[in-house]
């Protein structure tokens, strides 16, 4: 039985693959140091320079949990994953992100399967994040011919060492990613520094408990570093997105939304928020997130006395904000100007499209 509130928000389980090398442990780094005071928790599968690196600069970092050398996917069944998951989502570890690192060997449509296929009622999957080497694409696709699969699953790509990679080389990877028929957002990257809350919202806590926490080895590191040199690293992350802010209370129309998210621009990686979908669904509000071309929705329903609103925040680059907020003004309901209501089977019908996305409803209020 579970100890949690009927409403405890599930925590997303975000998986990290790449080929041998690519820089997904630097990036996982970079999310640890850059975690803006969220937890998160850790799957690896060796014991290698993630957990070194995240000790000497965090002293702590929400759970870090290893597994035995080996690949993960091929090492751990189901079950074994499942224990991991079950470690990492008790309320005591209070985590706000998990992140499975997959070896580099391992195919992460399999993880993602597992993940999936968990019935664990606290995670809901996060979406399939590739870390490509740009430098060393073509070396890498003669080696493993099976990255074009991995690049078809993918939701997000990070298209890394674009240090050490020209525009050729970084058009090249572009170019195959399309060939896949994938549209996953592709974010350009130099060690791993991606801009975190492309993956995860920043930690939502209550002021008080916020107060009461304790000065982490992460929070001297970055005021030491910011102190160092002035507009230090962490300010460069986010002058490279902008972001769009969308709050509106008129209900959402469940069909016009689902048409703008389908057809989401391609700098557009990353929705966050809620959305009243008015007499689609009454009694629900709709958490969304979206990463890549990743989207789930996550329904719950409206605490007493909550203001029915839609709010929602966009992250991309070269985004147009004034053409996207209006596009979203344009999913809401509109008045009918024949008076006529519509009867509920019509209200649920419009839903279908919102509810592909939605994974196991109900498992909340068990
Ligand atoms: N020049 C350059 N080097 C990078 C970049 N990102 C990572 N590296 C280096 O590439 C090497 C491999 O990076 P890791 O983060 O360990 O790669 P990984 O994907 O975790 O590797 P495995 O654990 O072996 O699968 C390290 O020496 C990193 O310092 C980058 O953007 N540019």
């Amino acid at each position: 039985m579970s100890s949690s509130s009927p409403h405890r928000p599930r925590i997303p389980v975000i998986v990290l693959a790449g080929f041998l090398g690519s820089g997904k442990t630097t990036l996982l780094n970079h999310l640890l140091l850059h975690r803006a005071g969220n937890r998160i928790g850790v799957i690896v599968n060796d014991f290698g320079a993630i957990e070194i690196d995240a000790m000497t600069v965090s002293g702590q970092v929400g759970s870090t949990v290893s597994l035995g050398g080996g690949c993960l996917c091929c090492a751990v069944d189901a079950s074994e994953l499942d224990t991991y998951l079950e470690t990492l989502t008790r309320p005591s570890a209070r985590l706000d992100v998990i992140v499975i690192e997959a070896s580099g060997l391992a195919e992460p449509q399999e993880l993602v399967r597992m993940i999936l296929a968990s019935d664990n009622p606290h995670i809901v999957y996060g979406g399939l994040v590739e870390v490509v080497d740009a430098a060393e694409f073509e070396a890498t696709r003669k080696r493993h011919p099976e990255i074009g699969r991995h690049l078809a699953v993918a939701d997000l790509v990070v298209l890394n060492k674009t240090d050490r990679a020209g525009d050729e080389e970084c058009a090249r990877v572009r170019k195959a990613v399309a060939e896949t028929g994938s549209t996953a957002a592709i974010i350009p990257a130099a060690y791993g520094r991606i801009d975190p809350e492309l993956l995860f919202d920043p930690a939502l806590r209550p002021e008080a408990e916020e107060k009461a926490r304790q000065l982490t080895f992460e929070d001297l590191y970055l005021e030491e570093r910011a102190a160092e040199d002035g507009d230090g690293h962490g300010g460069h992350l986010h002058t490279a997105y902008e972001s769009v802010d969308f709050d509106s209370d008129v209900p959402m129309d469940p069909r016009r939304l689902m048409r703008f998210l389908d057809s989401r621009p391609e700098g557009l990686y990353r929705i966050k928020g809620y959305v009243d979908f008015g007499a689609g669904d009454p009694g629900n509000v709709y958490g969304v997130h979206a990463v890549g071309r990743f989207l789930r929705f996550t329904p719950r329903p409206w605490t007493r006395g909550e203001p029915k609103r839609t709010q929602l925040v966009l992250i991309g680059s070269g985004i147009d904000a004034p053409a996207l907020r209006e596009e979203l003004e344009r999913c809401g309901v509109t008045e009918d100007p024949a008076g006529e209501t519509r009867q509920d089977a019509a209200h649920e019908r419009a839903m279908w499209g919102v509810l592909r996305y939605v994974q196991q409803p109900g498992d909340d209020d068990a």
